[in-house]
């Protein structure tokens, strides 16, 4: 019998071997050499000289098996979907967890989940007792193992030499030596801690890198046949015309899935936005310089401009009638969004682009729920997750979870909070009846690895700051939650909003997605350049190192008024501590945020700061991004970050939804490999650039994947980049 591989998803491909070899689904074993010893008696030469073979074959299997039993390696890819529960975790310093494979949609169905760990006896104990060795399709699937398994070993070596070299399994222990690891690097991810020796450790879950690569290799197959496809279509590119006006339903298709899709109900444009003249449309626009490129030939679709205009389902529950109006980044990506397309969304900070995500994610779930009448979204007994939108922290969750309920619980929509450092029993509860999920990509993968967590029916999937989510500290475990979801094909829509969008993640992201519409915010900036909000004030004072802490103190009681927040960035762990133990001992009420304190703490300084009861905080770049908290006057830079983009999202926790901001940012000779790209942003954005900034030159350093964010220290010099010369006139 062929074996009919699905190359569009791993569980898939597992399934149909598994149907294909055994006729229908269970386990994939193969016997021992008794067994196979004890089978063959009384059969005719024919069988006995089949036999010989397959005990040929099972022997040197079994071999391997065993060995790849202890070393947790030289598994073939059946074996992984067999024997994955029964693997102990092992989370060391450092370590990715390979010995946990992850495994993609319905894998679940494969496991059991109850056995936990099974013993070495156990797992040489067949399935299937007895073999029928003349069968063809067992043949087959002993030539396909050894296949699959001599494939594996292949990739397996590839992976870790691939994986040494990036130090993935390197320790790192924080002492005096490295006292300038910066928390970017030593926690890429929010749910790395640190063990009482001061070495970090992963504590949830990183992505099995057997299963990520996997996901890597189909994600690239279906976007070379995307791009085939694509080949044959017009680019567009926006600003709507007067000739789009008649459009005003989407023309978007997405394929529908086994009932899941949410393509049954297409977007109809209100009727009060389709009579507006096009002029208005245009000025809107042009005004908010709004560019919107889409790669299909489907037409334009107006912004919807007020919210009036948004689907009455929507309307009916919306929780920001207290806005005046949709932000530009709302009114280009709604439409869009509702019409299920991806979208890539990039505008400055604080312009809203939480609700630009959360307000369809409602509306898909809705119209989904709403093909399947036998889930009644106000029955909260149970319910499966439809939506999914990881971030990159643990505050930054809960921050858009508290949004996201905001628009979900007047539709009668349940959502659950997934992030690391807290116990995981309420998560598991909440996952229950949670149709969506706001989760950071670590304790996420933990919970599907468990089987709380189950995307098999997500079939609308955000990555809120996306380039950090697709930098290489958080790479693998994406894949792996994507992996879990509904594949593309299946109607899932992919959504990435940031304020910023490196070159070197774009790549990347196109793997995720299927013909995504570009949305982009901001003057002169078609492509999405490194912008920063222009209603922040931003300076920059070049000093000696030393000089830095009495500089500090001037600054905070220049600017320190009763009800004004400031917030205060360090590079590393041990800064902060620092420079909040001085600020203490200057009699400043002061609270820190920062990797190597506990979550509670961390909420209790985050409240703190948020009610003004503390209204100094000092953190490193786990409070960089996306935190939206009301009144922080000043963001002041003790030290520079590592990447530019770092600093664009520092400083945007200031001059937030159209209010003015300010940051300053001390600026020494340690940082000046950053000067040439501080110089862009600042020039981007109209600002003052001091002459000794000047004076360190204007290079900026083109950063490749490999050297964005959280692991850029740990590539090689082989693999160091070039700078490059920019000229400014
Ligand atoms: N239409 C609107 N009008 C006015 N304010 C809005 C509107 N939509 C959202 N806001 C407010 O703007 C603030 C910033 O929103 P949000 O946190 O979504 O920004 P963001 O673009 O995600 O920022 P960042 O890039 O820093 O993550 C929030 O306080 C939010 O309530």
């Amino acid at each position: 019998m062929p074996i009919s591989l699905d190359s569009s998803n791993e569980a898939g491909s597992l399934i149909a071997y598994a149907n294909a070899s055994q006729g229908k689904r269970r386990k994939i074993e193969r016997p021992d050499k008794q067994d196979v010893s004890k089978a063959v008696n009384g059969l005719s030469k024919e069988e006995r000289r089949l036999a010989k073979k397959a005990r040929k074959a099972t022997g040197r299997a079994e071999t391997k098996d065993d060995k790849a039993d202890m070393t947790g390696k030289s598994r073939p890819a059946a074996a992984y979907a067999e024997e994955a529960p029964r693997r102990t975790k092992k989370r060391k310093h450092g370590q990715v967890d390979d010995s946990t494979p992850k495994l993609p949609n319905g894998q679940h169905e494969m496991m059991n989940r109850n056995n936990g760990p099974i013993q070495q006896d156990s797992i040489n104990e067949p399935e299937v007792p007895a073999m029928k060795l003349n069968d063809a399709g067992d043949k087959t699937l002993a030539k396909a193992t050894r296949k699959a398994e001599k494939t594996e070993r292949k990739r397996l070596a590839k992976a870790q030499k691939l994986d040494g070299a990036r130090g993935l399994n390197s320790d790192k222990s924080v002492d005096s030596k490295n006292a300038r690891t910066p928390e970017s690097q030593g926690a890429p991810n929010d749910d790395t801690t640190t063990t009482v020796d001061g070495k970090e450790t992963l504590m949830d879950g990183e992505a099995s890198p057997g299963v990520a690569r996997k996901a890597k290799k189909e994600e690239k197959k279906r976007l070379k046949a995307m791009k085939k496809a694509g080949d044959k279509d017009m680019s567009t590119t926006y600003p709507v015309t007067g000739s789009d006006a008649a459009n005003n339903v989407s023309g978007s298709p997405r394929p529908a899935s086994d009932g899941v899709s949410v393509s049954g109900s297409p977007y109809v444009e209100a009727p009060s936005l389709s009579s507006l003249p096009q002029s208005d449309i245009d000025s809107f626009l042009s005004a908010n310089f709004i560019s919107i490129t889409d790669p299909s030939s489907a037409k334009a679709l107006r912004p919807i401009i007020d919210f009036a205009h948004l689907p009455k389902n929507i309307l009916a529950h919306s929780s920001f009638a207290k806005f005046k109006a949709p932000t530009p980044i709302q009114a280009a990506a709604w439409p869009f969004l509702l019409s299920n397309r991806d979208v890539i969304g990039v505008a400055e900070t604080g312009s809203g682009k939480t609700l630009a995500f959360g307000v369809p994610c409602i509306r898909s779930i809705l119209t989904s729920i709403s093909t399947h009448p036998k889930e009644n979204p106000s029955s909260h007994d149970s319910a499966q997750a439809k939506a999914v939108i990881v971030s990159p922290t643990r505050e930054l969750a809960v921050q858009i979870h508290e949004q996201i309920e905001k628009l979900a619980s007047p539709a009668h929509l349940a959502s659950a909070c997934i992030y690391g450092g807290v116990p995981k029993d309420s998560q598991r509860d909440a996952l229950k009846t949670a149709h969506i999920i706001v989760a950071t990509p670590g304790r996420l993968n933990d919970l599907i690895e468990e089987g709380s967590a189950v995307l098999s029916q997500v079939n609308y999937l955000v990555l809120d700051e996306a380039d950090r989510m697709l930098d290489k500290g958080f790479e693998d475990a994406i894949r792996t939650i994507i992996s879990h979801t509904l594949p593309p094909s299946s109607g899932r829509q992919t959504l990435m909003f940031t304020a910023t969008w490196p070159p070197s993640v774009r790549d990347l992201a196109a793997t995720f997605m299927t013909q995504p519409v570009h949305i982009t915010i901001g003057a002169d900036n078609p492509t999405g350049e490194l912008r920063a909000n222009k209603n922040i004030t931003q300076k920059v004072e070049v000093l000696e190192p030393e000089a830095k802490q009495a500089r500090l103190l001037q600054i905070i009681k220049q600017h320190g008024t009763k009800n004004d927040r400031i917030l205060i960035f360090c590079l590393y762990k041990k800064e902060a501590m620092r420079i909040e133990g001085y600020l203490h001992s200057k009699g400043l009420r002061v609270a820190g945020i920062h990797g190597d304190l506990n979550q509670a703490k961390r909420t209790q300084s985050l409240e703190a700061f948020k009610t003004g009861s503390c209204p100094l905080l000092v953190a490193t770049d786990v409070a960089a991004r996306g935190l939206d908290i009301p009144a922080v006057k000043l963001v002041l830079n003790v030290t520079f970050p590592l990447t530019v983009e770092d600093y664009v999202h520092r400083i945007g926790r200031t001059g937030r939804a159209g209010a003015p901001g300010l940051s300053i940012t001390l600026f020494t000779a340690h940082d000046k490999a950053q000067s040439g790209a501080l110089i862009n942003v600042l020039r981007a954005a109209g600002q003052e650039i001091p002459d000794e900034l000047l004076k360190f030159g204007t290079t900026v350093k083109r950063k490749a994947h490999e050297t964005y964010g959280a692991w850029a220290r740990e590539v090689g010099d082989g693999e160091r980049k070039v700078g490059v010369r920019i000229k400014f006139d």
